[in-house]
């Protein structure tokens, strides 16, 4: 029997997916004109980079990938959600405080339990935007070269959203 030779077409991507890469928060959207309840999810995130091998045979060292989205990930657990860009819900940070508005309903909520993120709404969709791009902030360098970052959240069971990033070329606007 022979080995293959190696092939330029093989493609690599590696995933790192955990029991502990969750984080359990709150959050409301907006759909339509219509608010949802304030409520939770156990969010459970992946993340998965594309590309060539590097020097040491890894698309990217799977620790590095898991330990910076682990962190992410903690910074989010036990809070509640808040979307900062979200054109009718208006966020107003007052010392330890932070009061949020949509319509007549208004909550407030104290500062260190709110993390206050650059997106519109806090779909699934919109929270793996801004996982991916953080993380691929966070992973500088270590991610040169390579092709694609991807970031799938799950909101509830078997509900996911996927945010694929090119990583060669231009960089996209943050979160725009
Ligand atoms: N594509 C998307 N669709 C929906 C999203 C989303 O982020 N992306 N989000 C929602 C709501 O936030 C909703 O809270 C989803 O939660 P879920 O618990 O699945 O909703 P249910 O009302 O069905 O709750 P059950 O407890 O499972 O009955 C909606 N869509």
């Amino acid at each position: 029997m022979t080995n293959p030779a190696p092939s330029p077409l093989a493609s690599f991507r590696v995933r790192v997916t955990k029991d502990h890469l969750v984080f359990s928060a709150a959050h409301f959207i907006t759909i339509g004109d219509w608010c949802e309840r304030l409520h939770g999810h156990n969010w459970r995130v992946a993340a998965e980079v594309a590309g060539p091998l590097d020097g040491n045979h890894f698309v990217v060292d799977f620790i590095a990938l898991r330990d910076q989205l682990q962190k992410l990930v903690d910074e989010l657990d036990h809070s509640l959600l808040v979307p900062m860009k979200h054109p009718d819900i208006q966020v107003n940070v007052a010392g330890e405080e932070v009061e949020i508005r949509f319509q007549k309903r208004r909550w407030v909520i104290p500062t260190d339990e709110c993390r206050l993120l650059p997106i519109a709404q806090t779909t699934a969709e919109l929270l793996a935007q801004y996982l991916a791009q953080t993380l691929c902030e966070r992973m500088g360098a270590a991610l040169k070269g390579q092709t694609s970052l991807r970031l799938d959240v799950e909101e509830n069971f078997g509900q996911w959203a996927i945010c694929e990033l090119p990583l060669a070329g231009p960089v996209p606007d943050r979160l725009e």
